[in-house]
C-alpha cells in the first residue's frame, strides 16, 4: 500500500482538494449506509412495546426514505468523481509512458517486444489506476464501515455479543490473506506470459497477408492456441487458491452469524438487550461481511498493483544510452563529416557488423553505397541517426564528435527514406507532411514533384486526400516508396539518405528522381544506398561495402577500371538488361 501512495504521491498531491472532498464522502455514506438497520431496530422495539403513534411511525417512514435518497446522493457524487479522478489518473501516466517511450534508444526497442510494452501500457497501468482509486473506496468506506458498526454495536446493544461474535473474523481474514500472498507469485507469471500472448496477436495481425499467403494459418493459429492456453493455465493456478479457501471464509462467517443469534436470545432472556438490538445488531453483522471481504479483495488489488508497479517502473527507469547533456550544441547545417575507424556492433550481438570504416563527406556531395546483401550498408549510415553509439571510433561533424551535439538537431539534419516504408492511417498528404508538420502547399507540391508521386495522384481517388490504410494497404510498393521520398525531400534536408528507396521503382522514374535530386539538391548532400548501379552512377564517391569493410572506394569510371565486386556486379548488371 505504501508502495502505492508513494508512486502516485506526484497525483494525490495535485488533486488533494478532490481527495479531501472524496474522503468525506465516503465517512458521510459509511455512516449512513449503517442507519437503516438501527433505525429498523428501533422500530420494532417501538412496535413490540406498544409506544407506536402515527407520528413516530411517519417520523420512521420519513427516516427510511430519507436515508437511501440522502446516499444515492453522496454515492452519486463520489462516484463521479472518483471515476473523473481514475481517468486523469490514467491519463497522466499513460501520457508519462508514451513520452517516455519516445525518448528511448533504439537499444531499449531490442531489449523490450511490443506487446510487453502494450501490456505494460495497457493491463497493467489499470490495475495500477484501478488499485489507486479502489484503495480510497476499499480503505475509507470498508475500514469506517466496520469501526462504525463495531462502535454502534458495542455501545448501543452490547460490548460483550459484540466481542463474542466478531473475534472470530480475525481468523478468517487471515485465511483470505494467506490465500492472496500467495497468488501474488502466479500473477507476476501471468503478466508475463500476457504479455507474450500479446505479442503473438500482434505479429498475426501484421502479418496476416505473410501467413495467409503460405496458407500457415492453421500453424499460426496453433501457435496462439498454445499461448492462450498458457495464459488460461497461469489463471488456473490463481483461481485454485481462491476456490480452496474462499469457503472457508464463509463458513467462519456463519460461526459468526450462530455466535450472534445464540447468545444474543441468551441476553434477550437475561433482558441486556431488547429484540430490535438483536434484530440490528444480526443485520450489521450481515452487513460486516462485504467490507470484510472487500477488504481481502483490496489487498489482491494491491497486491497486483504493486507487480504492475514494478513493471510499470522498470520501463520508466530506463534510460537511453544515447541522449543529451547539458552543454550538448546545437547544429543546423555541417561543413564536413567523418567517420575514423568506425566500428558497430549490435548491443546483443558477439560480433561487429562494420569494421574501420573511415569515410569523408563533404557538404553537397552525394555518396554512393553498394555492396552484397547484409554487408552493413544499412547499419552504417544509420550511424548518422544516433540510434545508438557506435562501439569504436568516432563520427566527427566538423571537427567535433556526433555525440557533443543535440540528438534532436542532427535528426534534423537528416531526411531518412527507410527500406521499409513507415506509412500511418492518415491521408497521403497528412502523411508526407509528416517531415515538415508546418510546410505550405507549395512546398508540399514540390516535395510531390521531386519524388515523381505527383503522376500516382491521378490514379488515387481522392489525390493528395486519399487515406492510406494502415501500413499503406491501398498503395502499391513503388508508391509507398515515393510517398517516403516525398516526406523525406519536403524537409529539404541537409543529408538526405535513400536506404534502397528507390528498388519497388521503375527504370525511367528511378532515373527522374535522381535527375531532380541533382537539380534540386545543390548544395546539399545525398547518401544513396542502392542495389542497382543506375541509382548512384553519377555519385562523386562510390563505397564499396563488403562484409562489414569498405574494400573499394572511387567513382563509377574508376571502379569499372578496378578488379573487384563492382566491376564484378556491374557487369553482371549490364548483362542482364
Ligand atoms: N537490429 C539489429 N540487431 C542485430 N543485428 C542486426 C540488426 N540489424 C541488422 N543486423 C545484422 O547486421 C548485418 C548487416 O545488416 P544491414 O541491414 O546493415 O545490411 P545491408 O547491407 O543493408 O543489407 P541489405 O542490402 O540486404 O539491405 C546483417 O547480418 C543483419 O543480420
Amino acid at each position: 500500500m505504501k508502495k502505492i501512495i508513494k508512486h502516485l504521491s506526484w497525483f494525490i498531491q495535485a488533486e488533494w482538494k478532490q481527495y479531501t472532498i472524496m474522503f468525506i464522502l465516503l465517512v458521510g455514506i459509511s455512516i449512513i449506509a449503517l442507519a437503516p438497520a438501527k433505525v429498523l431496530g428501533e422500530a420494532i422495539d417501538v412496535i413490540v412495546s406498544s409506544r407506536l403513534t402515527k407520528d413516530r411511525l411517519y417520523f420512521l417512514a420519513g427516516l427510511l426514505l430519507l436515508i437511501p435518497v440522502t446516499r444515492y446522493g453522496m454515492s452519486f457524487v463520489y462516484n463521479y468523481m472518483v471515476t473523473k479522478e481514475a481517468q486523469k489518473l490514467a491519463y497522466q501516466l499513460r501520457q508519462k509512458y508514451l513520452k517516455h517511450l519516445f525518448n528511448m534508444d533504439s537499444k531499449f526497442y531490442e531489449m523490450y517486444e511490443k506487446g510487453d510494452l502494450i501490456s505494460r501500457v495497457t493491463s497493467d497501468l489499470d490495475a495500477i489506476t484501478q488499485a489507486a482509486t479502489s484503495l480510497l473506496e476499499g480503505i475509507i468506506f470498508n475500514v469506517g464501515l466496520i469501526l462504525f458498526a463495531i462502535l454502534v454495536m458495542g455501545t448501543t446493544i452490547s460490548w460483550k455479543l459484540t466481542l463474542i461474535s466478531i473475534t472470530i473474523m480475525p481468523i478468517g481474514i487471515t485465511i483470505l490473506n494467506i490465500v492472496r500472498s500467495k497468488k501474488r507469485k502466479y500473477i507476476k507469471i501471468h503478466r508475463e506470459i500476457y504479455a507474450d500472448m500479446t505479442e503473438k496477436v500482434l505479429e498475426s495481425v501484421e502479418g496476416q497477408k505473410t501467413i495467409r499467403a503460405y496458407v500457415q494459418e492453421e500453424n499460426d493459429l496453433k501457435r496462439q492456441n498454445e499461448a492462450i492456453h498458457k495464459d488460461i493455465e497461469s489463471w488456473r493456478y490463481i483461481v485454485k487458491y481462491e476456490n480452496w479457501f474462499t469457503p472457508m471464509f464463509e463458513v467462519i462467517y456463519g460461526i459468526a452469524y450462530i455466535l450472534a443469534f445464540s447468545f444474543g436470545t441468551f441476553y434477550i432472556i437475561q433482558q441486556e438487550i431488547t429484540l430490535g438490538g438483536l434484530i440490528t445488531f444480526v443485520a450489521y453483522i450481515g452487513q460486516l461481511y462485504g467490507p470484510i471481504t472487500s477488504i481481502s479483495g483490496i489487498f489482491t488489488q494491491i497486491n497486483n498493483a504493486h507487480i504492475s508497479i514494478d513493471r510499470f517502473e522498470e520501463i520508466m527507469k530506463q534510460s537511453p544510452e544515447v541522449h543529451d547533456e547539458s552543454d550538448s550544441l546545437n547544429i543546423i547545417e555541417f561543413n564536413e563529416i567523418q567517420f575514423k575507424n568506425v566500428t558497430f556492433k549490435y548491443p546483443f550481438d558477439k560480433h561487429p557488423v562494420i569494421k574501420n570504416i573511415d569515410i569523408n563527406i563533404k557538404k553537397g556531395q552525394t555518396i554512393g553505397i553498394v555492396g552484397p546483401t547484409g554487408a552493413g550498408k544499412s547499419t552504417l549510415i544509420r550511424q548518422l541517426l544516433r540510434e545508438f553509439n557506435v562501439s569504436g571510433g568516432s563520427i566527427l561533424i566538423d571537427g567535433k564528435s556526433i555525440e557533443a551535439y543535440k540528438i534532436e538537431d542532427i535528426r534534423n539534419l537528416v531526411g531518412y527514406v527507410p527500406q521499409s516504408h513507415i506509412l500511418f492511417r492518415r491521408s497521403v498528404d497528412e502523411n508526407i507532411l509528416i517531415g515538415k508538420p508546418n510546410a505550405t502547399s507549395q512546398m508540399l507540391d514540390k516535395a510531390v514533384k521531386l519524388a515523381d508521386f505527383e503522376k500516382d495522384l491521378m490514379f488515387l481517388h481522392d489525390g493528395l486526400h486519399t487515406m492510406v490504410g494502415e501500413s499503406g494497404v491501398s498503395l502499391s510498393g513503388g508508391q509507398k516508396q515515393r510517398l517516403s521520398i516525398a516526406r523525406a525531400l519536403i524537409k529539404d534536408p541537409e543529408i538526405l539518405i535513400l536506404d534502397d528507396s528507390l528498388s519497388a521503382v521503375d527504370a525511367k522514374t528511378e532515373d527522374n528522381i535522381i535527375n531532380h535530386l541533382k537539380e534540386f539538391r545543390k548544395g546539399k548532400t545525398n547518401i544513396i544506398v542502392a542495389h542497382r548501379f543506375s541509382a548512384i552512377h553519377d555519385a562523386d564517391v562510390i563505397l564499396v561495402l563488403e562484409s562489414g569493410q569498405i574494400t573499394q572506394r572511387g567513382t563509377h569510371h574508376e571502379l569499372i577500371r578496378q578488379e573487384g565486386w563492382y566491376k564484378t556486379q556491374f557487369i553482371e548488371q549490364m548483362t542482364m538488361r
